[in-house]
């Protein structure tokens, strides 16, 4: 190519020069002028290091006053390119002098055609991210990936379900220790990934929320921020300090103030998740100030997950008006809510009979008789059930927990009838109670004789923890700690610490009833019943922060009582009319309706009648148990957990996984983009930043470096160490960084090839198809976003099938520098046609594509419509905005299906030798 004054042209020895002007010629020297610089060098014009710059249609560029413009076309007079742009509203000529003196080269075929070009090992990493970042977007598993989490296929059966939900409102109500903390994780931090949530606030009770925050950042990667007085009070006037953090922990109690709860419900937010929601009290003459907050609340935020592991703790009044909180339209006649449970039983056994694969009568007149039987259970389910609003998974149907073993252990009366309640202690000064009562020096003894295992005491009351637990310390010399509502959050949080610390911790946690929710207690395996709550469900939570998952051993549960006393009553009503203390059950709400007065009687002082309210209770809940188990209880674990789906789950989660293929993927970027790293085994390395690292994928690694594995079994046993996974933010930001970056973009090299002629070339193009369109509308399971390789020769035959890449890869070697530029000058035209040709070939191949998404998902949609408008017409469950929403959605998702775009990734020529 020959030279002329004021043309733009770049040393691909020395970019750093910028863009040069040729400013003077002289026979065979040419000397260009760098103002980026303000350098001048002068070459020999056979073999000068310079490719000419030449912008073409589609291009970006920049002017040196600073306006970025796009080329629509280029014209060349006398040697000197004039670009048409498009400036301010109309076309402009552009002479090649005014482009900004620092180029960036932004495409691979510029770089190339710059001879800008990066080894072998860039481009396979760019293709190798391009990919896998493919791999990952299309495998509908997004957001289940990456957690720090066992795989529990109850649990990953609802946070599918429900993650993929638009705006999804559910209670999940599987039993105490089942996970649902774990489930709400998964769920938010789907909506998260999937961009459908990004502003999100939890509220939980002042007990929980450091357990929150922990589980979050341990757990999910997810930094929330924990709201409390102070921080509210740090926002300057007139900003709510809710609209600074986009994911906000709290405290329920914060919004016993007014002015918290306005700034909260003056925020916008995406989703709202309660905790232990039972306990906002709601009674139908007296709704407390946090239930209506909460209403309010429910009402304006799109997503609302709700969790309690005891719905009916308060009644089933006060569930169902929590399920309208969830969806008013559908809950909103308590008496209709009374009349349909009584008729789940008749959907449970029609279920039932088509499993059996029978054609039973009484199928409802909206179910086709002819669908396949899984479709019609499928819709009886969805349409007849709790299905879309309600989960609850139960301890019988996940299994694998351990035996429970009830110690009861009486204790001689006390002559006064102070003893005869149920807490003594409330009724006695502390000093002659702590004296008198036996079950002290009765949990003395028995603390001595278990020692060194770890013991959770539970009372009802701060006071009386209070007070066990001093005397204990101070008069018993054992170490314990108390964990009660009296003490800050601080101080509890250091309690259960100090329990759980294995050599130096204390051997008792001494807890009142709040200790009785929500915490994990699984290390332990004595839980010692100091006195009993009035309601089993309180039992039940009680039982739960040792009966959880993660527990392996045997759990003992000692009931000390004095003979003769109302707590012997509770304790034998529990026990021989419930059979509370050795298994669950999800009927005690119901059983303590049915026998409240006749219970309070004998707790009041025991008669001849109590052996038959024992016979009665146990008949009761013989009865209840059934009919649940085969009416309401059958249908929520049909609706709250598919096993076979959540094993499925499990293994496509672990096969995307890898932990092979994402080590070798770290190992690959490491070594490319200069971060050190040195290896522990197979998936645990220690990363540090490197020296002269290339690109900085991953900013956040300490100066001392970490170390990181990439098996989610490894992260599990480890709790130290970063679990990598593919969706860790550090590693979605390494990949991203990559494929934003240049590296890779162009590449050169050599391979010998048989029966090939040395000097032949070949041309491998890697193509992307990107989508501007929301995430939440879900497209990429409709597009197919593969990334296409096309390998050209240098006549345009498509080779692509004859030679991978992975073989490519495996011969191909370096070319030196100079011989590069020499070649890519000769070849520049050549170059410029394959490159060419294969975005042509891709255009086609994408139009293609993109005809068939719109038509598959166009079909899907109008299906989905159709099947909701249908199920709504039975199931009011259903929201008229959800249809509304999905009818938005398909226009959106055709629009957008057509703006996607081809991106050509990175370009490598290969020439034989
Ligand atoms: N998939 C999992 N992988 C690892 N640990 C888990 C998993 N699911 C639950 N756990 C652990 O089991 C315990 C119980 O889980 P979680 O606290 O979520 O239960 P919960 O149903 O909310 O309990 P509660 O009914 O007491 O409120 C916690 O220690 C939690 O970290």
């Amino acid at each position: 190519m020959s030279y002329a004054i004021g043309q733009r042209w770049l040393s691909h020895a020395d970019s750093e020069l910028g863009l040069g002007i040729v400013v003077e010629l002289d026979g065979r020297r040419v000397s260009v002028h760098f103002p980026a610089v303000e350098e001048e060098r002068t070459y020999a014009t056979d073999n000068a290091p310079l490719t000419r710059v030449k912008l073409r249609e589609g291009d970006a560029l920049h002017t040196r006053d600073g306006r970025k413009l796009q080329v629509l076309a280029v014209h060349e007079e006398q040697e000197l390119l004039i670009y048409e742009v498009a400036g301010e509203g109309q076309r402009e000529l552009l002479a090649e002098l005014d482009l900004d003196d620092h180029i960036d080269l932004a495409t691979p075929r510029q770089r190339l055609l710059a001879s800008q070009y990066d080894g072998h090992a860039a481009f396979a990493l760019r293709m190798a991210t391009a990919e896998h970042l493919h791999r990952l977007q299309q495998s509908g598993l997004r957001g289940l990936l990456g957690t720090r989490t066992a795989l529990l296929p109850h649990q990953l059966y609802v946070a599918n379900e429900v993650g993929k939900r638009h705006a999804p409102r559910v209670l999940l109500a599987d039993e105490v220790g089942l996970g649902k903390t774990i489930e709400a994780g998964m769920i938010l931090h789907r909506q998260l990934l999937s961009g459908d949530s990004r502003r999100v606030l939890i509220m939980v009770p002042a007990s929980l929320q450091f357990q929150w925050l922990v589980e979050m950042r341990r757990r999910f990667n997810l930094q929330f921020a924990l709201f409390d007085d102070d921080r509210l009070m740090e926002s300057g006037e007139g900003s709510n300090p809710f609209e600074d953090e986009q994911l906000v922990l709290c405290s329920t109690d914060l919004f016993l103030d007014p002015t918290a709860r306005a700034l909260a419900l003056d925020a916008e937010w995406d989703m709202l998740i309660v905790d232990e929601v039972h306990r906002l009290a709601w009674h139908r003459d007296s709704v407390s100030d946090e239930f209506r907050f909460l209403e309010s609340m429910a009402a304006q935020i799109p997503g609302l997950l709700l969790l309690t592991a005891t719905p009916e703790q308060v009644g089933l009044e006060a569930h169902f008006a929590r399920l309208a909180l969830l969806d008013p339209e559908r809950f909103h006649d308590f008496a209709a809510f009374e009349e349909e449970e009584s008729q789940y039983k008749r959907w449970s056994s029609l279920t039932d009979a088509l499993d059996r694969g029978e054609k039973p009568q009484g199928l409802p007149a909206d179910i086709d008789p002819e669908a396949a039987p899984e479709r019609q259970v499928a819709a009886l389910l969805d349409r007849y059930g709790t299905g879309r609003v309600l989960f609850r998974n139960a301890r019988a149907s996940v299994g694998g927990f351990p035996t429970r073993e009830m110690q009861p252990h009486p204790l001689p009366a006390v002559d006064s009838p102070v003893y005869q309640h149920l807490y003594p202690d409330l009724h006695v000064d502390t000093e002659q109670w702590l004296q008198e009562d036996p079950r002290v020096a009765w949990l003395v003894s028995q603390l001595k004789a278990l020692r060194p295992e770890k013991v959770l005491v539970i009372c009802a009351k701060a006071d009386t923890a209070l007070a066990l637990e001093s005397y204990l310390q101070l008069r018993a010399g054992i170490r314990s700690a108390a964990f009660h509502e009296q003490l800050s959050l601080v101080e509890r949080d250091r309690a259960a610490a100090y329990f759980a610390e294995q050599e130096q911790g204390a051997q008792a946690l001494i807890c009142s009833e709040i200790g009785g929710e929500g915490r994990n207690f699984q290390f332990a395996q004595h839980l010692i019943l100091f006195d009993l709550p009035e309601h089993p469900d309180q039992l039940e939570q009680r039982i739960g922060r040792l009966d959880r998952i993660g527990q392996k051993e045997r759990i003992f549960i000692h009931v000390p009582y004095i003979e003769g006393s109302a707590q012997e009553t509770l304790m034998r009503w529990y026990h021989e009319g419930i059979d509370l203390f050795r298994s669950s059950c999800s009927a005690g709400d119901m059983i303590l309706g049915e026998f409240k007065e006749s219970l309070e009687e004998q707790l009041r002082e025991q008669n001849g009648a109590f052996e038959a309210l024992l016979r009665d209770t146990a008949d009761f809940t013989e009865r209840a148990r059934k009919e649940l188990s085969e009416g309401r209880d059958k249908l929520l674990e049909r609706s709250s957990c598919n096993a076979e789906q959540g094993q499925a789950l499990g293994t496509a989660i672990s096969d995307i996984e890898d932990p092979d293929t994402l080590g070798a993927f770290l190992r690959e970027l490491c070594d490319v983009t200069g971060v050190e790293h040195e290896d522990l085994g197979d998936s645990s390395s220690v990363l540090r930043r490197g020296e002269q690292e290339l690109l900085e994928i991953f900013p956040e690694v300490p100066e001392d470096g970490c170390t990181v594995t990439v098996s989610r079994d490894e992260a599990l046993a480890r709790e130290d160490w970063i679990f990598l996974g593919w969706e860790h933010p550090w590693m979605e930001n390494a990949m991203t960084t990559v494929l934003g970056s240049a590296l890779g973009q162009a590449s050169v090299g050599a391979m010998k090839l048989k029966g090939v002629p040395g000097g032949s070339r070949l041309y491998e193009l890697l193509f992307t198809v990107s989508l501007s369109a929301p995430r939440a509308l879900g497209l990429q399971r409709y597009l197919p976003l593969a990334p296409q390789r096309i390998l050209l020769d240098a006549s345009g035959r498509d080779l692509s099938k004859l030679l991978t890449h992975e073989r490519l890869n495996e011969r191909v070697e370096k070319v030196p520098r100079g011989t590069v530029s020499k070649i890519v000058r000769q070849l520049r035209e050549e170059i410029e046609t394959r490159i060419d040709d294969a975005e042509a070939q891709f255009a086609g191949e994408l139009e293609t594509r993109q005809k068939e998404a719109a038509q598959r998902y166009g079909e899907q949609m109008d299906e989905e419509i159709a099947r909701l408008s249908a199920l709504r017409a039975v199931n009011p469950a259903i929201r008229e905005e959800e249809i509304e929403n999905l009818r938005l959605r398909k226009e959106a998702g055709l629009v957008a299906l057509g703006t996607a775009r081809s991106t050509l990734q990175g370009v490598r020529l290969v020439i034989t030798r």
